[in-house]
């Protein structure tokens, strides 16, 4: 957009709430940091503790577990007692919502000891998870034995239940689709207390499809089992410098996976991960990646990047570098290229540590990075926890790839902001219509990335401070969001749900299909035991009313089912 077409923003005065942000890094280095770096400590040796036990007791001690759950649940009174949700603290979650549900009254069931791996089945290639493993303690578990979830979500601090019962995605999904969509069956707990296990193709298999992005309401998961897939010790990555208008740089972001020829299932042409990171309306970097083994990393003339030490340049400053020195090519291990968004919290960690990036705090404190976002919400206070939802931008646009040059350019006028992430997914057309699914007879249109089975979506991660809140205009975040979001119903675009939206339920439910939910809701029993899931994603403390308003969904016999004596 040129200066002249842009719109004229009034001066804001600061306020305090922008000092507060500008000095949040004083409390991020003399508490956030030192907790968090305590935290991570305890937890890798909590990781080690549980790794050195047998696989045999660790499946004793989940049963335990299950048992403790199912009696808590049948202790629900629900004539009296709040709807019921997890005992994760709302400051834990990584996400940006509020969790406002968990303010107003519920029914609390502590699902904090489901931490454990229970298996790595490296010859079915299955992993079999509680929902509280992260992606930090899954990856250091499989890598080493050559495996890996086909889709590692990059932060460490994300747990499989999180990512299951929300969305999650990561440069593989054009491959694997999302988090769920590696899932092979889910063990379940539900409102009448039944422990069951959900397949594609067993009798729970309703069930199996509206468990992704159900956000916990319709039972609690107490384990996955997730598809394997063999990995190498190195990723090979290319870094791509493309320039040219936001048109060219999203056919740039196509080209770097989709095969012209529509040949997408081919491992020769199609790389095993892909992302894309636009820096403003010209530039960009794209990224591809190819696992490679030790030898061929540690081939003369090859340049290896361990990019984990907590020394080296933030990723995506360093993936710029692409934009002067012109295309190249490196290795980096594994591990750290799955987490290689980890420290620098993407690109957010330059607002709350503004000079973390630099070389001599690299040095000096890179290895206590990054804050852990729990840490970083419980010293937050609501007045920053507001500025992030008016004066800044966390949003994906989960998107047809045919739209990605208009996503960009809407986010160009909408948000300002840069760096954008571009992260490609498989939306499956599965046997049974799901939340999300894809564009009505995509298949006849034979776009570049869509396949007779799946079409290809894309993330658009739009992360940061808009250019008019950096230049001092007035700038109202809640409002662009809410312009997103009609902008994503109108594009068959869906808004993941662990960030703030401004929806109304109306709006919610063309955004979502609720066929299968609802009626899974209604099948298994969870009117009445579980919050619905607009309800838990909507914005703004819940009034009493409200609460009560959730709390009555009870259809006719709902009661009196649940009444009846639980059976386990
Ligand atoms: N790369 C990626 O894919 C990224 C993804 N994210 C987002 O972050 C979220 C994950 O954050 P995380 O802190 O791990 O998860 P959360 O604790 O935020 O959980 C997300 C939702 O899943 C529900 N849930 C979690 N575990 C269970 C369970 N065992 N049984 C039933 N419901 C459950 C929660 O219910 P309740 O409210 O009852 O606790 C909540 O509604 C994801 O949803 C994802 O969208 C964020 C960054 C990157
Ligand atoms: C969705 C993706 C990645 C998203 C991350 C960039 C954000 C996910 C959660 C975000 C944060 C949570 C809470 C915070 C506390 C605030 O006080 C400061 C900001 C933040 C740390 C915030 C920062 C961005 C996230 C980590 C994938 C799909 C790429």
């Amino acid at each position: 957009m040129s200066d002249l077409e842009k719109p004229l923003r009034p001066k804001k005065a600061r306020s305090w709430v922008d000092w507060a942000v500008q000095f949040r890094w004083i409390i991020v280095i003399l508490v956030v940091l030192p907790c968090s770096f305590t935290f991570y400590s305890l937890d890798y040796l909590r990781s080690q503790w549980s790794a050195s036990k047998s696989y045999k007791k660790r499946q004793k001690e989940h049963d335990a577990n299950v048992a403790k759950v199912i009696k808590r649940l049948k202790e629900r009174d629900p004539k009296k007692d709040g709807l019921v949700c997890t005992a994760r603290k709302p400051w834990v979650a990584v996400g940006m919502r509020n969790v406002d549900y968990k303010r107003a009254r519920h029914f609390e069931v502590d699902l904090s000891p489901f931490g454990q791996i229970l298996d790595i089945d490296t010859k079915n290639m299955i992993a079999r998870v509680e929902p509280l493993v992260n992606m930090g303690q899954i990856s250091r578990a499989t890598v080493p034995l050559g495996v890996s979830l086909a889709v590692v979500a990059e932060l460490d601090d994300l747990t499989v239940g999180g990512l299951i019962n929300g969305y999650g995605i990561e440069g593989s999904s054009h491959i694997y689709g999302l988090f769920s969509d590696t899932v092979v069956a889910y063990e379940i707990i539900l409102a009448d207390g039944r422990l069951v296990r959900a397949t594609a193709d067993n009798e729970h298999k309703e069930l199996f499809y509206a468990i992704p992005w159900s956000q916990g309401t319709l039972g609690l998961l107490v384990a996955a089992e997730i598809k394997l897939i063999p990995v190498k010790e190195y990723m090979k990555v290319t870094y791509f410098p493309v320039r040219g208008s936001l048109r060219d740089l999203a056919q740039a972001y196509i080209d770097s996976f989709c095969p012209a020829d529509g040949d997408q299932d081919s491992a020769d042409k199609v790389p095993d991960f892909v992302e894309g990171m636009i820096y403003n309306r010209n530039e960009g970097v794209m990224m591809t990646g190819r696992y490679a083994s030790r030898e061929e990393a540690k081939q003369r003339g090859n340049k290896i990047n361990e990019q984990g030490w907590w020394f080296k340049p933030w990723f995506y400053q360093h993936a710029q570098t692409a934009l002067d020195k012109g295309e190249f090519v490196e290795y980096i291990p594994t591990r750290e290229y799955y987490h290689r968004h980890t420290r620098c919290l993407y690109w957010e960690g330059k607002l709350i540590l503004p000079f973390a990036d630099q070389f001599w705090f690299r040095w000096l404190m890179g290895w206590a990075m990054p804050p852990k976002v729990s840490f970083l919400k419980a010293t937050q206070g609501d007045a920053i926890r507001n500025y992030y939802h008016e004066r800044h931008i966390i949003q994906d646009m989960l998107i047809p790839l045919h739209k990605v040059a208009d996503a960009l350019e809407f986010s160009d006028r909408e948000f300002e902001v840069y760096p954008i992430w571009l992260c490609p997914h498989r939306l499956f057309r599965t046997p049974i219509k799901t939340m999300i699914t894809p564009e009505q007879s995509f298949e006849l249109y034979q776009r570049q990335g869509d396949t007779s089975y799946a079409q290809m979506y894309t993330d658009v991660g739009v992360y940061y401070t808009p250019e008019p809140v950096f230049r001092g205009e007035e700038y109202d975040g809640a409002a662009a969001v809410r312009k997103m979001e009609q902008w994503l119903i109108d594009n068959h675009g869906f808004q993941p749900q662990y960030a703030v939206t401004e929806l109304n339920e109306h709006d919610f439910w063309r955004m979502f299909d609720a066929t299968l939910y609802n009626a899974c809701r209604e099948k298994y029993r969870a009117v009445g035991t579980f919050m619905s899931v607009y309800y838990k994603c909507k914005k703004g403390r819940k009034t009493e009313q409200e609460v009560k308003q959730e709390e009555q969904k009870v259809h006719d016999n709902g009661y009196k089912d649940l009444e009846r004596p639980l059976d386990a």
